[in-house]
């Protein structure tokens, strides 16, 4: 018999086949690319949530004057990461002006700014050492139709006055750089987001032991294992579901699922060797703005919350509703969506439908659809490991758990759903990093050419 890794290969190999793992020679072939990651986690680190002090590393004489800031532009939303050193040298303390002291303190003593700005101090991360320095990681976001009111707010604060560059990624961080320029005389120093995007998971699985994480049933079981089972995206089965922790120290290669407005799909072998494999526009936004119509709702956690209670099974129709039961021959229970939507062309059942039940049928829709590109391209690339992030996930464990669902059943249990804690500020977090790299690497090389040369 072919072994075939598609949909239709759980009617060929039937459902007792689906746990079985990937053929040995393929997992041997992933195990040897193994790498690790280059930020070694601080070794007093593993069972606290956040990092305990790292090793001491010699400071970074060149660092840029604080305030440190990384900031990701992105279509729906701005993520602001500030960090707060946790002792300020001698020559900072004779500089620190008035305005240094106002900012850190109006953005870590409250966690709402102006009408839209939020700080996620549940994300807050300390004793986190970056270029040499020891501080706390503050996570700040704010939807981009507002770049205009935090340009006001810098401005009001002071802050235009003190910071000449923010370093910067995103789409916005090109669209609106002539406005930072005009409105605060502010510069715009571009990092691309999805090299962001990759050092700042890095960096934060590093630095935080309960960085990387899935989901699973208690006992590893699968949760729909024969047609009598309840569906698996329905409540019953999605609340076996719990939480459990994953050693991330090594990762390569995974597959980097970015859902934000849109997906990118990136297939990560190393920090620095990756490329974007796929992705769709069928995203973060399409679930938000089809929300929007269908339920009239405003608000992404007022989308998230009407999911959370409705029932898809009235919008969509399923394998059942075509067939009676089960298409058995090619292992289609009757409880699969046979078509997202599929209920809905007819205009007694939309007369009876929810908002709850089409906001749940939105995001399953959505959350299958990149469930499935994901397997797909993690199956095409011998992938084992895929992670998701982007805030699409935020307050969002059923899409998650969706997700998990999904990657294991298709893939018979060869392919695993991973999920990071701070979600959609990795590209933030990857732009702080990069902070002034580009005018140490000019200072380094103008040294450089100055210098003798060892070997002579
Ligand atoms: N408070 C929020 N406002 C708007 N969208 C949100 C919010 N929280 C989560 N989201 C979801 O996150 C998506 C944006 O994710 P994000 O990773 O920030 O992407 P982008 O960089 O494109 O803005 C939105 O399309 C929406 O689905
Ligand atoms: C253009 C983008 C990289 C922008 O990133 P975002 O702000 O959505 O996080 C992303 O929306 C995307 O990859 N869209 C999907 C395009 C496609 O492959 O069809």
């Amino acid at each position: 018999m072919r072994l075939h890794r598609c949909e239709g290969c759980l009617a060929a190999c039937g459902r007792e086949g689906r746990a079985a793992p990937l053929p040995v020679l393929t997992r041997n072939k992933l195990l040897k690319r193994a790498r690790h990651s280059p930020y070694s986690p601080p070794m007093s680190n593993q069972n606290s949530n956040m990092a305990e002090p790292a090793p001491p590393t010699p400071p970074d004489n060149n660092t840029p004057p604080m305030p440190w800031f990384g900031m990701d532009i992105g279509g729906t939303l701005t993520k602001l990461v500030y960090f707060e050193p946790r002792e300020t040298n001698r020559r900072e303390l004779d500089k620190e002006t008035e305005v240094l002291k106002n900012i850190r303190r109006y953005l870590t003593r409250n966690s709402a700014y102006g009408k839209t700005g939020r700080r996620d101090v549940h994300l807050q991360m300390d004793n986190v050492t970056i270029r040499g320095r020891r501080g706390t990681l503050h996570f700040i976001r704010f939807p981009t139709s507002e770049v205009g009111a935090f340009l006001q707010l810098a401005r009001s604060k002071g802050m235009a006055d003190l910071v000449k560059t923010i370093y910067a990624t995103g789409g916005g961080a090109y669209k609106f750089e002539e406005d930072f320029i005009k409105e605060v005389n502010m510069r715009l120093s571009k990092m691309d987001e999805l090299d962001a995007l990759i050092a700042g998971v890095l960096f934060s699985d590093s630095m935080n032991s309960h960085e990387c994480y899935y989901w699973a049933p208690p006992d590893e079981q699968p949760v729909h294992q024969s047609s009598t089972d309840s569906p698996p995206y329905s409540e019953a089965a999605l609340s076996m579901y719990v939480r459990k922790p994953f050693d991330f120290s090594s990762p390569y290669p995974f597959l980097l699922v970015n859902i934000g407005s849109g997906v990118s799909m990136l297939v990560v072998n190393a920090p620095d060797d990756y490329y974007r494999v796929s992705g769709t526009s069928l995203g973060g936004g399409t679930f938000l703005g089809l929300c929007c119509l269908l339920t009239g709702c405003s608000s992404f956690e007022e989308a998230i919350s009407l999911a959370a209670s409705g029932d898809n099974t009235t919008v969509d129709k399923l394998v059942r509703d075509i067939y009676g039961g089960d298409y058995a021959r090619f292992g289609l229970p009757g409880d699969l969506v046979a078509s997202s939507f599929g209920h809905m062309c007819s205009a007694e059942r939309r007369a009876k439908v929810s908002r709850e039940d089409l906001a749940r049928a939105t995001l399953v829709t959505i959350t299958n659809n990149i469930g499935s590109i994901a397997r797909l391209c993690a199956c095409n690339e011998d992938i084992e490991r895929v992670v998701f992030c982007g805030n699409f996930l935020r307050v969002n464990p059923l899409s998650m758990k969706l997700l998990s669902y999904a990657m294991s059943y298709w893939s018979r249990g060869a392919l695993k759903a991973l999920f990071l804690e701070h979600e959609g500020y990795f590209g933030a977090v990857g732009c702080l990093l990069n902070l002034d790299m580009k005018r140490q690497k000019k200072q380094n090389a103008a040294r450089n050419s100055c210098e003798p040369d060892q070997e002579r």
